[in-house]
């Protein structure tokens, strides 16, 4: 997969811009002197020749010397290994972030090389300044704050917001993630500060495919938090106040969406880590007058279905067999919901039954148990998934996990619950009794302690023969005598650069064709 993302990210930037020495610049920059220097989109630091220093009023603002930017390259990476080494047996949190401001410095300060180091280290780097450590970065991020990146609308600029799309200084801008800060990974409410999952999967955009990094926009919507301690912290950077609901909350997304395509009509905005009511409700209230999608739930929901897919070639069965697996989705929100939907889809297309008979293998617990029509206050969003009590012999509202596996012996155990540990060695175990000779365990939920299991305990109380796949990225497991427990990761990070990539190059109305005729 980074073999392929980094080919396409390669081929794109070749098209898009020679990138050995900087980005061409797309138009005439009217910026001198130190503003240049300043700015990471045109700043090459000391990689300016001489010629371009003349021109620019650079001279006398720079060493002497001029360093090419392959040997910059160099240089930042011997800082970087340097680092990983200094910091060897330290806490994993301290590294990590560690890492991450180094990476975070030269990309306020250099994109062009910012880019290239990402690019040709992406699978190094992912899980700095993506998943799993931009969930420490957003934890921290009134903290670790230095300089703004992207755009920050609040409840505060209701009526404004029309005007101050204006203010970002791109003239085009493709693909925008917003997020409201509400769900932030399995980390719950984090408000302003979950600004950095944007920023986070707009890089993976730029890496792995090749987007422009000039036409990305990461986007927080502050309407509010209702994280006390966020509130009570004397540092955190966004509104004060619990959060909007109802009404409010949606005139404030509303307005949004309105500036933001009466100045890029044609920019796809895509929904991140918004909690699920609102996750739904924008998905259906947006889907058919804004090119928008919502990641949690369709980005999601197309990887999982692949990995599910996967793991029933793993087996060494036709794909055709998918309509007769067995498949326990633990999580009943905005991911959970995303996954459920486009797996009965696809049952439903493969076997040419209707929905209704390609649900009868899904089975859907929260966090009150197995999910059932007998259910009081049954959620809307869940109840197309709810099981009659007469197709769940042995089991009753509500059930546990561990009866669910027990009883039901599912050919998949997929988590996409945010409860780290969920997937204990009593479930693990119970796997072991699986109707499948190769049983599927799926731990998605992030970061990596928010993980239904580990990959090591997945493989010790499960069996060297499962299929295993995690949201984050954990390392392969040695099952002894040479063997090796294989991990797959299961994050939609390998889904949403692609639809960036399909539909940026094709207009907006036809990306909501496309849509539909996917029925996404
Ligand atoms: N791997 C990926 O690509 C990917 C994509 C999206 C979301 N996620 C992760 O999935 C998790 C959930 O995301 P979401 O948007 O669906 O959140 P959500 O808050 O909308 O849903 C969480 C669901 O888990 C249920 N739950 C809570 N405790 C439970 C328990 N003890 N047992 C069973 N169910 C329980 C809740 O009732 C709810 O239905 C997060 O950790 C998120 O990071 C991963
Ligand atoms: O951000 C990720 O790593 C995946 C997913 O969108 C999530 O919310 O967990
Ligand atoms: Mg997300």
């Amino acid at each position: 997969m980074w073999k392929l993302a980094r080919l396409v990210a390669a081929s794109n930037f070749r098209r898009a811009r020679p990138f050995s020495t900087a980005i061409p610049l797309p138009c005439i920059v009217h910026k001198r002197g130190a503003d240049i220097l300043h700015d990471p989109w045109f700043n090459k630091d000391t990689g300016f020749p001489l010629t371009e220093r003349d021109r620019l009023g650079l001279r006398g603002l720079l060493p002497p010397r001029v360093i090419s930017f392959q040997q910059q390259y160099a240089r930042f990476m011997e800082s970087y290994r340097s680092l990983e080494r200094n910091t060897m047996g330290q806490p994993e949190g301290v590294v990590s972030l560690a890492k991450w401001r180094i990476l975070n410095r030269l990309h306020d300060r250099n994109e062009t090389l910012y880019y290239r180091v990402l690019i040709d280290n992406i699978k190094d780097f992912a899980p700095v300044i993506y998943t799993p450590t931009v969930g420490l970065v957003c934890q921290n991020y009134s903290g670790l704050f230095r300089r703004p990146r992207g755009m920050y609308f609040s409840a505060k600029d209701k009526g404004e917001m029309m005007s101050m799309i204006y203010n970002w200084p791109a003239h085009q801008v493709d693909m925008i993630v917003i997020t409201d800060g509400s769900r932030i990974l399995g980390l719950g409410d984090l408000g302003v500060q979950g600004i950095g999952i944007p920023i986070g999967k707009l890089d993976m955009y730029v890496a792995a495919a090749g987007i422009n990094p000039q036409r990305v926009l990461p986007i927080m919507l502050d309407v509010g938090t209702n994280n006390k301690k966020l509130l009570e912290d004397p540092l955190y950077l966004g509104l004060r106040q619990p959060r909007l609901e109802g009404a409010e909350y949606l005139a404030i997304v509303d307005e949004f969406m309105e500036a933001v395509h009466t100045r890029w009509p044609k920019a796809i905005v895509q929904f991140e880590d918004f909690q699920a009511k609102w996750a739904f409700e924008t998905l259906e209230r947006y889907r058919g007058r804004f090119c928008m999608f919502n990641d949690d739930v369709q980005g999601t929901a197309g990887v999982a279905l692949a990995g599910l897919l996967g793991t029933v070639r793993a087996q060494g069965r036709p794909l055709s067999d998918f309509s007769n697996q067995k498949i326990v989705v633990v999580g009943a929100g905005s991911a959970g919901l995303g996954v459920l939907k486009m797996a009965v889809q696809a049952v439903s297309r493969m076997s040419g039954n209707n929905e209704t008979s390609a649900k009868k293998q899904f089975f859907v617990l929260d966090k009150d148990g197995l999910i059932t029509k007998a259910r009081k206050n049954l959620d809307p969003a869940a109840a197309p998934f709810a099981k009659e009590l007469a197709d769940v012999e042995g089991l009753r509202e509500g059930s546990s996990l561990i009866e669910v596996v027990k009883t039901l012996k599912p050919h998949v155990l997929l988590g996409l619950s945010g409860v780290g540990g969920i997937f204990n060695e009593e479930v693990l175990k119970a796997m072991r009794g699986s109707d499948s000779p190769r049983p599927a365990i799926f731990a998605m939920s992030n970061p990596t302690m928010n993980a239904e299991c580990t990959a090591a305990d997945a493989f010790k109380h499960a069996g060297d023969n499962i299929v295993f796949a995690s949201g984050s990225p954990f390392e392969n497991v040695d099952l002894g005598n040479g063997r090796v427990g294989h991990v797959n990761q299961a994050n939609n990070m390998y889904l949403f650069p692609g639809y960036g990539l399909l539909f940026t190059d094709v207009s907006a109305m036809r990306m909501l064709e496309i849509l539909e005729v996917y029925n996404f």
